[in-house]
């Protein structure tokens, strides 16, 4: 259960900048740019080994960051990440070991979901924000509003395929609460120490939702 406190958060946030890092080194410098030009948030995918050493370097450089870990796909992972200070685990798929793990756990996870039996499986666990992935191979925005009709109590936050381009239709839609992309900070720009595109894609981004 995502609490109503995060909720807000997210939603004034908009944006959840999804982030594969390959060098932890990079990780404080990286939330730095992002934070400076209004996204103080980042989800650091398991795609990488140097996900939970990053997770903890940016808890403790930024007690304030919204800090999740994604690709998360064991109880293993769960694990490190909560270790490592993340405030929530993020999964791509809805894999009910994980999610009961979490609940038993009192750790907060958005699984994910791109069908209507995966939100049922969801509400029936308490799951009350559920991450659409991948959502613009999934039906994108027509797939979310169909969805919300008969499930119009469910939270989501879509992801995969969204960019600058479609990413407003998304948050037009009530029960969206935030949109997560890797357009922000490419692996690559992040490899590169490219940190001027990193904060000129932030700003662009927050320009681009709060208008
Ligand atoms: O596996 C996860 O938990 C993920 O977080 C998947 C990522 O969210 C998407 O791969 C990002 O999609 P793009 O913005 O299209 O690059």
């Amino acid at each position: 259960m995502i609490n109503n406190e995060l909720i807000d958060k997210l939603s004034a946030l908009a944006i959840m900048p999804v982030i594969q890092i390959e060098n932890a080194d990079d990780a404080v410098k990286l939330v730095a740019v992002l934070s400076e030009n209004g996204l103080p948030a980042a989800e650091i995918t398991f795609r990488s080994a140097a996900a939970a050493e990053s997770i903890r370097r940016i808890r403790a450089a930024f007690p304030d960051v919204i800090l999740c870990a994604g690709t998360v796909l064991t109880i293993a992972q769960v694990d490190e990440a909560v270790a490592a200070g993340a405030d929530f685990i993020i999964s791509p798929g809805f894999n009910p070991t994980i999610v009961n793990y979490c609940i038993e756990n009192g750790i907060k996870i958005i699984p994910g979901i791109n069908n209507p039996s995966q939100i049922e499986q969801a509400l029936e666990l308490g799951i009350n924000v559920v991450k659409f992935f991948p959502a613009e191979a999934s039906g994108g925005v027509n797939m979310v509003k169909a969805l919300v009709g008969p499930y119009s109590q469910i939270k989501l936050m879509p992801t995969g395929g969204i960019k600058p381009s479609n990413v407003l239709e998304y948050l037009a839609i009530p029960q969206v609460i935030a949109c997560g992309g890797s357009w922000i900070a490419t692996t690559a720009a992040i490899r590169d120490h490219d940190w001027d595109t990193i904060a000129k894609n932030a700003v662009a981004t927050c320009k681009l939702v709060n208008a």
